[in-house]
This record gives C-alpha cells, sequence and structure tokens, in this order.
C-alpha cells in the first residue's frame, strides 16, 4: 500500500507543485496520475522514491514513512521506469537489465539469467539480449526499461509516461501485454501518463490533477466516466463518456438469453432468417443466412461475427450485436457452448436496469 498524506511540494521559487494531495494505492493495483501539462504529475511519483524530497505530509510504503527510509533502500524496493526507457547506451540489453542487481552485490551469473528470464517475461527472446539499445526499436526499448525495473523484484514500481514515446499501434501492444504482465507480478503501481485513454485502460484507481497540484477527483475508471464531480475533470474525461462507460460495466448474470435453435453443418436450414451454426460440441462455427441458402455448408457459412460470453463488457456485446447478423449477437458459455443470441436493445436494457 502507497498513502499519500496531506502531502505538498513547494519549489524554491515559490512554485506550488502538489497541494495537500491525499491517495491511497492498494497493494498490488495501479494507480494513474492524470492532469494536464504542469499540474505535478512527475512531482508526485517522484516524492515516493525521493527524487524529489515533499515539503510536507507524509508518504507511506506499507506503513513506512519513505523520509525514514535511506534512499538506496527505498530504490531497491521501487523499481522506475521513465520515457524512452533512459537505458545505459554502452551497455547490452542483458547488461542493462542485469546492472542494478549486480550493484548490490548479486552473482554475475545468477543475475544474467535472471535478467534472462526478465526479458523473455516483456515478450523479448534472447536474440536481442545481446544487441545495444539504439539496435532496438522504441517499442522493445520500453519493454527493456520494464524488465530493468523488475529486476531487484520490487514491490512497488513507479512509471512516468512509459509508453508515450511509441506509435500508437505499439503503445496499445505495450499496454495489453504490461496488463497482462500486471496480471502475473501485481505490483503496486503508480503511472503517470497525460492519456486519459491509457489512465482509464491501466488504472484500477484513477486521479485527476488540476493545474496548482489540486487533486480533482479519485476514482475507478467508471466512476470518472459516469460521475465526473465537475466540468473540468468531465472536460479531461472527454467525449462519450456514456459509450466509453460501457466497456468498464458487465451485464448480470442473471440476463435473460433470447432462445435460438441452432442448426449443425450440412444440416438443413428450415429459417429464413439469419441462423446459428455449431459443431458436434455444440460450439458455434457462423451464421447462415436461411433466406438465401438452405443449407448449412462450409460454402455458406459467414464466420466473422464473434460469438461471446456473457462476462465480456457491455460495450463488446452491444458493438458484436450492433455489427451481428439481424442485429443480434451469439452468446457462448465458459466452455465456448452456444447458449442464447442477444439483441442490441437487450443489452442496453440489461445495462439501464443495473444502473437503476
Ligand atoms: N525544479 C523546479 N523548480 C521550480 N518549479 C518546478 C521544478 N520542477 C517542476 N516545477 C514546476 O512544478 C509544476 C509541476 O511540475 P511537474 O513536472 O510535476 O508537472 P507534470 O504534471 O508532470 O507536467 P508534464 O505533464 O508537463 O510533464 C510545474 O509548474 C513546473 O513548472
Amino acid at each position: 500500500m502507497i498513502r499519500f498524506e496531506s502531502v505538498s511540494k513547494v519549489y524554491d521559487d515559490g512554485t506550488t507543485a502538489v497541494d495537500n494531495l491525499n491517495l491511497e494505492v492498494p497493494t498490488g493495483s495501479l494507480l494513474a496520475l492524470v492532469g494536464p501539462s504542469g499540474c505535478g504529475k512527475t512531482t508526485s511519483l517522484r516524492m515516493i522514491n525521493r527524487l524529489i524530497d515533499a515539503t510536507s505530509g507524509t508518504i507511506t510504503l506499507d506503513g513506512v514513512d519513505v523520509s525514514s527510509t535511506d534512499r538506496v533502500g527505498l530504490r531497491r524496493k521501487i523499481g522506475y521506469v521513465i520515457q524512452h526507457a533512459g537505458l545505459f547506451p554502452h551497455r547490452t540489453v542483458v547488461d542493462n537489465v542485469a546492472a542494478l542487481p549486480r550493484l548490490l552485490g548479486g552473482d554475475r551469473k545468477k543475475t544474467r539469467a535472471r535478467a534472462l528470464e526478465l526479458l523473455e517475461l516483456v515478450g523479448l527472446d534472447e536474440r536481442f539480449a545481446h544487441r545495444y539499445p539504439w539496435q532496438l526499436s522504441g517499442g522493445q526499448q520500453q519493454r527493456v526499461g520494464v524488465a530493468r525495473a523488475l529486476a531487484t523484484d520490487p514491490p512497488f514500481l513507479l512509471m512516468d509516461e512509459p509508453f508515450s514515446a511509441v506509435d500508437p499501434i505499439v503503445r496499445a501492444q505495450l499496454q495489453d501485454e504490461f496488463l497482462r504482465l500486471q496480471g502475473e507480478i501485481g505490483k503496486t503501481i503508480v503511472m503517470v501518463t497525460h492519456d486519459i485513454d491509457e489512465a482509464l485502460k491501466l488504472g484500477d484507481q484513477v486521479a485527476v490533477l488540476r493545474t496548482g497540484g489540486v487533486l480533482a477527483q479519485f476514482g475507478t475508471p467508471l466512476e470518472l466516466l459516469t460521475r465526473p464531480v465537475d466540468t473540468f475533470v468531465a472536460d479531461f474525461v472527454g467525449g462519450a463518456r456514456g459509450y466509453r462507460a460501457l466497456g468498464f460495466e458487465q451485464l448480470s448474470e442473471e440476463t435473460a438469453l433470447t432462445p435460438h435453435t441452432p442448426v449443425k453443418l450440412d444440416e438443413r436450414v428450415s429459417d429464413r432468417g439469419w441462423v446459428v451454426v455449431v459443431d458436434d460440441k455444440g460450439r458455434p462455427l457462423g451464421w447462415v443466412d436461411g433466406g438465401n441458402a438452405r443449407d448449412a455448408s462450409a460454402a455458406t457459412l459467414h464466420t466473422t461475427s464473434r460469438f461471446l460470453p456473457l462476462t465480456a463488457s457491455a460495450r463488446e456485446l452491444l458493438d458484436g450485436a450492433l455489427a451481428g447478423p439481424g442485429g443480434t449477437l451469439g452468446i457462448v458459455d465458459a466452455d465456448g457452448v452456444f447458449v442464447g443470441v442477444l439483441s442490441a436493445s437487450s443489452v442496453v436494457e440489461a445495462v439501464q436496469g443495473a444502473a437503476a
């Protein structure tokens, strides 16, 4: 757990960068700090590992005040990832990752073996280990930065704009990989980003700061999207809030599906509308258009529509239904067996029912 209690930072020239900040980051969760340029995000982050000292207030890590912990001991417990990765240019990738554990007295062979494991964990195989940073793409460098921050297996991780130096496609890929990785490693993380979509995607909690380092709102992505406290937060969160909120909502397990009788491949289709085609185990293969085809065969099968479980987000379900044949989405159970269909209007009704 990371806790900020009434933390402020006033720089020597009188600039108040952070003003009376109170925050709590539960163990194993990710807090995203967002806000306009100069609102004190980086200052807040750097006060955790004491690259910057707070002027007043207390920051604790698992109950221990950081100001009473020596800086070296503190940084052993806190991994740090920055924009452009900040790798040592004259060291190979594997040496970059192994550098800190070596500095802390780790055995050469063991630290290298661990560094290779970490590189694998972030999706870089051994071919990359012996290259120099300049021989990697921006996205690959960021991965090395993450591996390096994990090298001492710290319980806490600070990330300052870790994915912003790469193009949007690589960025989305790194975010997805990072979510998967965090699912495995469960670190307690504070991440700074100026990108609200990144904050909503990666954050368990999001803190929106306003200029002057004042906390505007602290909540889950769903809370920020559905209940912004004022127009500043609403504007910052951006447009299409209601639709984007669906990405964080799920339908109740009891949501009633519309019954639908599927056919098997090579069976006759008597219905004139769209019919789901399943294999011998009841798993969907696609749809067949009963208005055009008499048989469900490989030639008449339409396979572009997704089948989703009811546990998918309301946004995925609605999108699937809107794009699905006849405005419906095929639903599967946890074993991938077809269980019924949902229309777009029934998804919307289920969401409204849950909100009421
Ligand atoms: N060493 C310093 N001395 C004086 N003022 C500073 C110093 N470092 C930062 N500031 C000021 O403190 C405020 C907060 O800066 P900080 O870097 O924390 O903001 P930020 O939200 O991370 O900004 P950005 O998104 O642009 O990186 C800004 O007004 C900045 O100009």
